[in-house]
């Protein structure tokens, strides 16, 4: 993986379904051909190409609108794909219910070879996306699609999730310098490793993380702990000493005993800092009232002079409790926030799922040629996941999210299937449809601006995608949510923006419904 933290090769954080299902379709020989195999029990059932979607039902938070994340570290997982000796040695040591080994040999041998060769599009990281879009849309044998499930799932879900939280924190914080403090809460190493990645892309400022500043190149910040104060014998000291110390780097915690005498005591300090040509840069709240604290300390320190000094505050923040700081009047201008930051605290998970949605006999009439071209001859057969809640229903089809805008910003985001939707949409009008209520229509006139969000990310297996950096990925973000209508931003009730299906997307998706309803299915 890109900026890996583990030095090891990462396919086989899977689930073990996957595995085992990638063998059937081994043993039933519906693999890609072009993947050397010497084995001849295969039973010769026709390979199989399949196209599968990632996307998730639900905006997290209660919120109106998901910030795609995760796409950097899946290019750096497929990039890196393969299954070493060891991953073999130990899957040759798995055993079936009659102590059996689970796989054959010609199964590992078939890995030990598999090469990745799959056409993945996605929809760039940092960008706003809603539910039931694609955020990830994989193409390729049926065997490797279903193998990169469960670490798509992954590396999308939580990064896209821990994006969400830190964007809404900065939309709270406006120009307020925003710190992430939550390693020390995080789910453990690699949780908190994500974590600081995508709040510095949400919006952080900086991480007190410092491998995430090493291997990511985020800007590290922090303060001193409690821990300080207590190992003198006043306060005084503590302040005096950290100043001697780190003269250019002083942010002093006043908390620790009565939090405005501490003030008072970081004010004498500062006043040792100024005669040698230093500034008292900030100090920092971290329990009580933190608005009526930081009104107070404000004034002491204005009083004394320190206008410049910044207040910092933490202590369990989230972007509610910024949010009824400011409106008391609260003099805080840099946030520091862990726990409920990187462990998505009122919602610890993103539901995305990934569903197959088409399914077709492989063609590998010429595979010398280009592969995209390589896709056209044998047509898809669509397919669903039926269920009686409507929104669990998947939606069929190689799906591609059309974006109309105007010059105030994002009006709404069709979905549409790239083969069967083309002529209507070379139409004079296009019609989209609300899923959950087909009577809800909006019509798009040929000459809407638009911009269509997945760009292909791997052909045949080979990065074709320019990774942006993650400053650039972090500016994204802001001028995503700068296209976004205010409603759809708010944290209470906020509006739905409108997503739909392209009217011949829909038509299948109905048809398909009827047909698995009616018995179809076998
Ligand atoms: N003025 C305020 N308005 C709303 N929430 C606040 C305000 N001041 C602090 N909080 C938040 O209230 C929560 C709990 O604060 P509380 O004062 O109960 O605990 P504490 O100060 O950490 O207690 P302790 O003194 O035991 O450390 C924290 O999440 C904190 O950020
Ligand atoms: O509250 P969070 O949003 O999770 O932010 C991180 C917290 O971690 C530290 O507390 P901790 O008690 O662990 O250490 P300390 O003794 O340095 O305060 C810090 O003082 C913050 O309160
Ligand atoms: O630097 C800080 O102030 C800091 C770092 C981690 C956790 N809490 C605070």
């Amino acid at each position: 993986m890109t900026n890996k933290l583990y030095d090891t090769s990462l396919s086989l954080l899977t689930d073990l379904y996957q595995v085992t299902m990638a063998y059937g379709y081994w043993k039933a020989g519906m693999t890609d051909d072009r993947q050397p195999s010497s084995d001849s029990t295969r039973s010769g059932a026709a390979e199989k190409e399949a196209v599968f979607n990632l996307y998730f039902r639900k905006n997290p938070f209660s919120g109106g609108f998901t910030v795609s994340g995760g796409l950097t570290n899946v290019i750096g997982y497929i990039n890196n794909f393969g299954f070493s000796r060891k991953d073999l040695r130990y899957l040759r040591s798995l055993t079936g219910s009659d102590g059996q080994p689970l796989f054959e040999e010609g199964f590992l041998t078939y890995l030990a070879n598999l090469k990745l060769s799959c056409d993945i599009d996605a929809i760039p990281e940092g960008t706003v996306v809603f539910p039931n879009e694609p955020l990830l849309r994989v193409r390729g044998p049926i065997l490797q699609c279903q193998l990169l499930e469960t670490p798509l799932l992954n590396l999308v879900n939580f990064e896209s999730l821990i994006t969400t939280k830190a964007a809404r924190l900065r939309l709270v914080a406006g120009t307020d310098t925003l710190l992430e403090f939550g390693l020390r809460r995080a789910q453990g190493a690699d949780g908190g490793m994500t974590a600081s990645r995508a709040a510095y892309i949400g919006g952080f400022d900086a991480t007190s993380n410092v491998l995430a500043g090493k291997l990511y190149d985020i800007p590290v910040r922090g303060t001193h702990a409690h821990s300080w104060v207590m190992s003198f014998d006043t306060e005084q000291e503590a302040f005096d000493t950290y100043a001697e110390m780190m003269p250019n780097n002083v942010t002093l915690l006043v908390d620790t005993y009565d939090t405005l005498e501490g003030v008072k005591h970081a004010i004498q300090t500062g006043h040792k800092l100024r005669q040698k040509g230093y500034a008292l840069s900030g100090i920092r709240l971290d329990s009580g009232d933190l608005a009526y604290l930081s009104i107070e300390a404000r004034k002491l320190l204005d009083a004394a002079g320190f206008t410049d000094t910044a207040i910092v505050a933490s202590n369990d923040l989230d972007e509610i409790i910024i949010n009824s700081l400011k409106q008391q009047g609260a003099k805080i201008t840099v946030w520091g926030v862990g726990t409920k930051l990187v462990t998505a605290y009122d919602q610890p998970a993103l539901g995305g799922v990934y569903k197959l949605a088409a399914v077709r006999q492989a063609n590998h009439a010429d595979p010398d040629s280009d592969p995209a071209e390589n896709h056209t001859a044998v047509r898809w057969d669509y397919k669903m996941k039926l269920s009686e809640q409507a929104i669990k229903i998947s939606t069929p089809g190689i799906q591609q999210v059309r974006r109309f805008r105007d010059e105030r910003g994002f009006l709404a985001d069709m979905i549409f299937d790239e083969e069967r939707s083309a002529d209507d949409l070379n139409e004079a009008t296009t019609t989209m449809i609300d899923p959950l209520d087909f009577t809800k229509r909006r019509r798009f006139e040929a000459d809407q601006p638009f911009e269509d969000l997945l760009v292909p990310v791997f052909r045949g297996g080979e990065q074709v995608y320019d990774c942006p950096d993650i400053h650039a990925t972090r500016a994204r973000v802001q001028e995503q949510l700068a296209g976004l209508h205010p409603g759809v931003k708010r944290f209470v009730n906020p509006h739905t923006y409108p997503v739909g299906l392209e009217k011949s997307l829909h038509e299948l998706k109905t048809e398909l419904i009827l047909k698995l309803r009616e018995g179809g299915r076998e």
